[in-house]
């Protein structure tokens, strides 16, 4: 078999086994290749797998976009930006290899004409191979030609696989800005793709810590007893960053804001990693049918007054961050100095289920916060007997199991114990797992494994249809109650470098808890 070919073609009593398993050679065509995530994010993670053997052999790469650029200049521009950001650093033997498989191909989104010469580009390179090929269409572009791009894949047979091969796509964010345009694309990409070969795409599924949530739930004993209302007071999921909107990013956030931008996507499948039922299987359908149910057990918040009491949005004032000086939102680069758009969100989520009854969820995501992290808190609920309370000085906090997603990517448990000495007196204490030291090498980037894994035909950490549709219809009544109520639910302010305003703690207190320091 050649090292190109389609295994599924040479080998069929294996193809299921293949197909699940194992990334398949293939050609990868980026729409919108010289843009930032392509140059930042997508080539860096295609390199690093070819520098750890894991990117299949014969892969190749086709840059979409309209700029005049020959094959070398684009080359130096990835390799440029290679340089800088790659996570195992740049090794020039590596990269010569590897960049002999990449080729730019210049054309509007919407030019017929270009979508007929990147076919005809297309069985040229399969044809060098020896055969038919696998295709990998990544869309990368602004979500407005999403459509464009589908429907002109469609027109030119690019969705059309040949016998025994695969043409499959990824679909970058936003998935839509709300639940009309999200359902509005999935009919475009359903009757362009079937949903097997659709891979919505969310970068928060393929890090290394997210993944590890089902490992550390269903393949250790001692938690999932515990996994309920009877142990569990709440939950809490902080999403910080400490840069604001730099890198022209203000013109694409004051239209989506942190309520979409994050919460619809990202932070609602991390909430659904930790509150799914176990799945029946690991299958993508398995797992994914019990995340949402999740998001589908939601309470909603569909009312101004419900939105008022369960939901802080709130933009940042001038502040320091990192001892640097800094705008407020509405006078960051591309914002409207008018702007009514949250760069902080705070909520309380309630998932009504046996499992989640009368268990708080908390999220809150904020951009200019004094720095970048991610963690799931899961709060116990005090032991029912407290001996210990008439010590002096009670018996401190309980126990609090955090998964810290990044940075420092680990997973702690805080205890009590007792202080060494002839005295009794408690102290709270961690145990601490940190996945650098304790495995001794840094993780992916998320869009490694993702990547991998849309060659694998796994679509286990990508969005399926209904979890999109969801989590937008659950995101769109606080928007309306934001944007079209008569009596719309205020706009709080914090000082960036901040942990954000005062009514996001209001939010807390009143259910007697507070926000974990980080
Ligand atoms: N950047 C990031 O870190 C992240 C980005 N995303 C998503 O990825 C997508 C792309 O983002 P990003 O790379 O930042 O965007 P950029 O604006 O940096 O890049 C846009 C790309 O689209 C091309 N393009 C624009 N208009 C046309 C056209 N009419 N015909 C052909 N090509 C065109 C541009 O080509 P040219 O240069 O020739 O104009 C460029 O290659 C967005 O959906 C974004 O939401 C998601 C997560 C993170
Ligand atoms: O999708 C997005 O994610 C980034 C945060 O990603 P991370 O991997 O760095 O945590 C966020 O800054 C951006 O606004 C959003 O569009």
């Amino acid at each position: 078999m050649s090292e190109t070919a389609c295994p599924s073609m040479s080998n069929p009593f294996r193809e299921d086994l293949v197909s699940r398993n194992r990334p398949q050679p293939c050609t990868v065509v980026i729409f919108g290749a010289t843009g930032d995530l392509t140059h930042r994010k997508l080539v860096p993670a295609l390199y690093n797998l070819a520098v750890d053997g894991e990117l299949p052999p014969g892969v190749k790469i086709v840059g979409f976009a309209r700029r005049d650029k020959s094959d070398a200049e684009f080359r130096a521009g990835l390799e440029e930006l290679n340089r800088k950001v790659s996570r195992s650093g740049h090794d020039d033997e590596i990269w010569d290899r590897f960049v002999e498989s990449i080729h730019y191909h210049k054309s509007e989104f919407t030019d017929d004409d270009g979508y007929r010469r990147l076919a005809e580009r297309l069985d040229e390179i399969d044809r060098d191979r020896g055969g038919k090929g696998n295709r990998l269409f990544y869309i990368a572009s602004a979500p407005e030609f999403f459509d464009d791009i589908l429907e002109h894949l469609k027109q030119a047979g690019l969705n059309e696989s040949a016998e025994g091969c695969w043409s499959r796509v990824i679909v970058e964010k936003p998935f839509g800005t709300d639940l009309a345009t999200a359902q509005h694309l999935n009919q475009v990409v359903n009757r362009t793709f079937e949903e097997k070969d659709t891979y919505r795409i969310d970068h928060y599924l393929g890090k290394e810590t997210a993944q590890n949530l089902m490992v550390l739930r269903f393949a250790n004993a001692i938690f999932e007893p515990l996994w309920n209302s009877r142990y569990i007071d709440q939950i809490q999921i902080t999403c910080s960053e400490n840069l604001g909107m730099e890198g022209g990013r203000g013109g694409y956030y004051d239209k989506s804001g942190a309520l979409r931008d994050m919460v619809q996507n990202h932070l609602l499948q991390l909430l659904s990693l930790v509150a799914m039922e176990p799945p029946t299987d690991l299958s993508a359908d398995g797992v994914r049918d019990e995340k949402v149910k999740v998001i589908r057990s939601l309470r909603q918040w569909d009312t101004a007054k419900k939105v008022a009491e369960n939901v802080v949005r709130a933009q940042y004032t001038a502040g320091h961050v990192d001892g640097v000086s800094v705008p407020g939102y509405c006078e960051e680069d591309r914002v409207d100095p008018e702007s009514q758009t949250e760069a902080y969100v705070a909520l309380r989520l309630m998932i009504d289920t046996w499992r989640w009854s009368g268990v708080p969820f908390y999220i809150r995501m904020g951009k200019r916060l004094p720095k970048k992290a991610t963690e799931i808190s899961v709060h116990f609920k005090a032991p029912p007997c407290v001996l210990f309370s008439a010590l002096p000085g009670g018996v401190p906090g309980g126990n609090v199991l955090v998964i810290r997603i990044q940075p420092d990517e680990g997973i702690s448990l805080r205890m009590v114990s007792k202080i060494p000495g002839t005295s009794l007196r408690l102290e709270p204490v961690k145990m601490d797992f940190h996945y650098a030291t304790s495995f001794g090498k840094g993780s992916p980037e998320a869009y490694e494994r993702l990547l991998l894994d849309a060659m694998a035909g796994d679509a286990t950490l990508f969005a399926r249809r209904d979890e999109v549709e969801e989590a937008w219809r659950f995101i769109d009544h606080i928007e309306r109650a934001w944007h079209e109520s008569d009596s719309p639910p205020p706009m709080a302010e914090f000082v960036a470098g901040t942990w954000g305003p005062k009514e996001a703690d209001d939010l807390l207190t009143a259910d007697g808890h507070s926000w974990r320091r980080l």
